[in-house]
């Protein structure tokens, strides 16, 4: 028998890919109620991008979602103008995301308060140092039926401890609130080169049923694009772990790669790193699922694609060649964005010590004592060496 080919797969037609698999079994949902208004609560790098994609879909499916999309936007002058303006004039977000043309049903809000009236999802996106100050304004104005997806990577440590930023705002503000991690430079997927992400969301005891709130099929229609495929998933915490940690493990690769180690020694830090993610899940947040960190976007990609071309890598590195600190890195190299695993391996620090646990994570902690303490990134090796030699 001779292999036949089908030529119509290869003339660049999607739709007459024999392999193509159908959306369809998301897309025929039937809303039994107004169609969900979504607001996007930040607009910068990841912020900017993620309300791009939601606007994109809102008016693809305007059956189930209002087709404006509201961004708040923390306001700032560029030159005389201010960002809002700009964003709602031409288009772009020129600081943030600059190049990137935004779809127009997209409208950028500088006042918080107004940017979430009438919205049904509320989607978080600001770098998570700022989370407190937002759910304060938020207060008393986020009616009960709303729920929230936190796009942030990072923890929220207080009075309860070391809290997963879902967890954080649910607690605040008492909506329920699930999460989107994955392997996301936000430049790669704002340009819109193909890659995956996974939601996670858990069904509210006052879920309302099928077609009338936010569930997964709602999710995926919301976050599922050609060029960004979405899996989601139960496991809030996972997904919430791996994302906030991975910025810890990218520091050091940045470290790594700044001292001219090589791909060998940085595939050692991202072993090392996977173990402490996997490990710190288990140990504070039992319920988080192992499997999630290997076989989901938000585990090990996030972690892979972070080492290799993240913000946290870059800054690192120029630490590394530099000799500066971290937050000048930060301010030096990323006009106004965050590295959030600067942040992040702080809080780590300051819960494993309350734990007195820090020694049972030696990247961790020794990622916090390079940044924080001025200790020799040229100890790195040393200070997370595996002695599992019995001294006899
Ligand atoms: N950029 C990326 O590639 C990705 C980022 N993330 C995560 O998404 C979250 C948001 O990151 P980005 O959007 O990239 O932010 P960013 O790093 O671009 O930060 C800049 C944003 O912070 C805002 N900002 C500055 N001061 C503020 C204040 N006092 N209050 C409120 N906002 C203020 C700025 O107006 C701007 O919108 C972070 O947790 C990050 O880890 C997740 C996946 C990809
Ligand atoms: O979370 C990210 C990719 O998924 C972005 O990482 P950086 O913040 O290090 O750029």
């Amino acid at each position: 028998m001779t292999a036949h080919i089908n030529h119509k797969s290869h003339n660049g037609n999607q739709d007459d890919h024999p392999f193509k698999r159908s959306d369809s079994a998301v897309s025929i949902m039937h809303l039994k109620r107004e169609p969900f208004k979504i607001t996007v609560i930040g607009s910068g790098n990841w912020g900017t991008t993620i309300a791009k994609v939601i606007a994109e879909n809102t008016e693809l499916h305007s059956h189930i979602f209002n087709p404006e999309v509201r961004m708040w936007v923390f306001d700032e002058k560029i030159g005389d103008e201010n960002l809002t303006d700009i964003i709602n004039t031409r288009h772009q977000n020129v600081k943030y995301l600059p190049n990137i043309d935004l779809p127009h049903n997209l409208v950028a809000d500088p006042d918080l308060l107004h940017s979430i009236k009438g919205a049904d999802i509320l989607v978080f996106n600001i770098p998570h140092q700022f989370l407190p100050n937002i759910v304060k304004q938020l207060q008393g104005h986020v009616a009960p039926h709303v729920r929230a997806i936190s796009c942030l990577k990072g923890f929220e440590l207080g009075s309860k401890g070391v809290q997963l930023l879902s967890s954080y705002v649910t607690d605040e503000l008492g909506v329920q609130c699930g999460a989107l991690s994955g392997a996301n430079l936000a430049p790669e997927v704002a340009k819109e080169h193909w890659s995956e992400t996974t939601v996670a969301y858990q069904l509210p005891k006052d879920y309302q049923g099928e077609g009338k709130d936010v569930d997964h099929k709602v999710l995926k229609l919301l976050f599922h694009r050609p060029y960004f495929h979405v899996n989601v998933i139960d496991d809030v915490a996972g997904i919430s772990i791996a994302g906030a940690l991975k910025n810890v493990v990218a520091l050091a690769c940045g470290f790594v790669e700044g001292m001219g180690w090589g791909n060998n020694a940085s595939a050692a830090i991202q072993r090392l790193g996977l173990g402490e993610i996997i490990k710190f899940g288990r140990m504070f947040f039992p319920e988080s699922k192992v499997e999630t960190y290997y076989q989901e976007s938000a585990g090990v990609a996030d972690l892979i694609t972070t080492c290799s071309g993240g913000r946290n890598v870059k800054v690192a590195t120029y630490m590394a060649k530099t000799g500066k600190s971290a937050l000048e890195a930060e301010k030096e190299l990323l006009n106004g964005q965050s590295a959030q695993g600067i942040i992040t391996c702080r809080e780590v620090h300051e819960w494993l010590q309350t734990c007195e646990l820090t020694q049972e994570y030696p990247l961790f902690e020794a990622v916090y004592q390079i940044v924080y303490n001025n200790v020799r990134m040229e100890d790195l090796p040393e200070m997370i060496e595996e002695l599992d030699i019995e001294d006899k």
